[in-house]
């Protein structure tokens, strides 16, 4: 057995947006590491599906799935409470929802930005020795559009510049209040998900929208990844006990490495 595989099994994670894309590569990442998963999404339709295809691949009380949107307090809350009910504990937070709409971007701010913060909080108390519990780790998803900005997206580049601050401000904070938490965030580039169809709508982009010829550019210059190395990055960040705020980025042209910043000065 691999230490990964010693790491994760019977381990209980939550993922957001686990219906599909990245979410949903991670989710089975974990599942063929003998984890348990609860699938957390808005997508009621997409959500059954990926049950049933979970079921298939890992059996029935593998993964479970909850209808949920994450900008909606009170129903996460309520999903973090059903995960530990039905599994009995929580080890790993995984807050992968995301949207890219420039057109209602305060929408965009509430998924990406503020439910992040929230699912960060939610996962500390089930997971943190401040509230008497067992320790654990989180991964919020963050983008590479935070080191190379996209004019046609100001709203989503800062969203993911926050969920990079936020988490490194966090992971310091729960090793200085000894949470026994780990909390770590991963940066890739563009990946071959449904999000990036959103570049052809108006109702995504608004006033950007005549940019998405340059968007595409970026995307033939940069190349597009599979969700699945997302999910291996993500693996490593939930697996290796030294790591705490690293701030991961994936990319074409280096894969999986680690964005490090100059020590603060005196
Ligand atoms: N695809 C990329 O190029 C790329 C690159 C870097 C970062 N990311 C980030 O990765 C994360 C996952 O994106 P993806 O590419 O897999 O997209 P995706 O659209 O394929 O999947 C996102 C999932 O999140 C769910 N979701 C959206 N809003 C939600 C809400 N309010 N509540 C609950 N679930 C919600 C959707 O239903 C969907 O199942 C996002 O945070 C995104 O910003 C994506
Ligand atoms: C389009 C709608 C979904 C957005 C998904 C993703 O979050 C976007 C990231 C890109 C945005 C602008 C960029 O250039 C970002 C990509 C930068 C890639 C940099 C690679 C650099 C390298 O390979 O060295």
């Amino acid at each position: 057995m691999t230490f990964e595989e010693m790491a994760l099994r019977g381990k209980v994670a939550l993922v957001t947006g686990g219906a599909q894309g990245i979410g949903k590569a991670v989710a089975e990442a974990l599942l063929q590491k003998e984890a348990k998963v609860a699938v957390v999404d808005l997508n009621q339709s997409v959500g059954e599906e990926c049950k049933k295809d979970l079921d298939q691949g890992f059996g029935e009380g593998s993964s479970i799935f909850i209808e949920c949107d994450v900008t909606d307090g009170e129903k996460l809350k309520d999903a973090f409470k059903s995960t530990v009910n039905h599994f009995g504990r929580l080890d790993i937070a995984v807050n992968n929802a995301g949207i890219n709409n420039e057109k209602y971007w305060e929408k965009t701010i509430d998924v990406n930005l503020t439910s992040v913060v929230k699912g960060t909080y939610l996962a500390l108390e089930h997971m943190s020795k401040e509230h008497g519990k067992e320790g654990g780790v989180i991964v919020n998803v963050s983008s590479m559009a935070a080191f190379l900005h996209s004019p046609h997206q100001p709203v989503y580049t800062a969203t993911k510049y926050g969920v990079i601050g936020f988490t490194r401000a966090i992971a310091d904070a729960a090793a200085m209040g000894n949470y026994g938490v780990r909390i770590n965030v991963v940066c890739p580039a563009f990946v071959d998900t449904t999000l990036l169809q959103s570049i052809e709508l108006e109702d995504n982009m608004g006033k950007y929208h005549k940019f998405k010829d340059e968007i595409k550019q970026r995307m033939d210059k940069f190349g597009v990844l599979d969700p699945s190395i997302i999910a291996e990055g993500i693996q490593t960040l939930i697996t290796d006990e030294s790591l705490n705020g690293a701030v991961m980025k994936i990319t074409c042209s280096k894969g999986i490495h680690f964005h490090t910043y100059e020590p603060l000065s005196a």
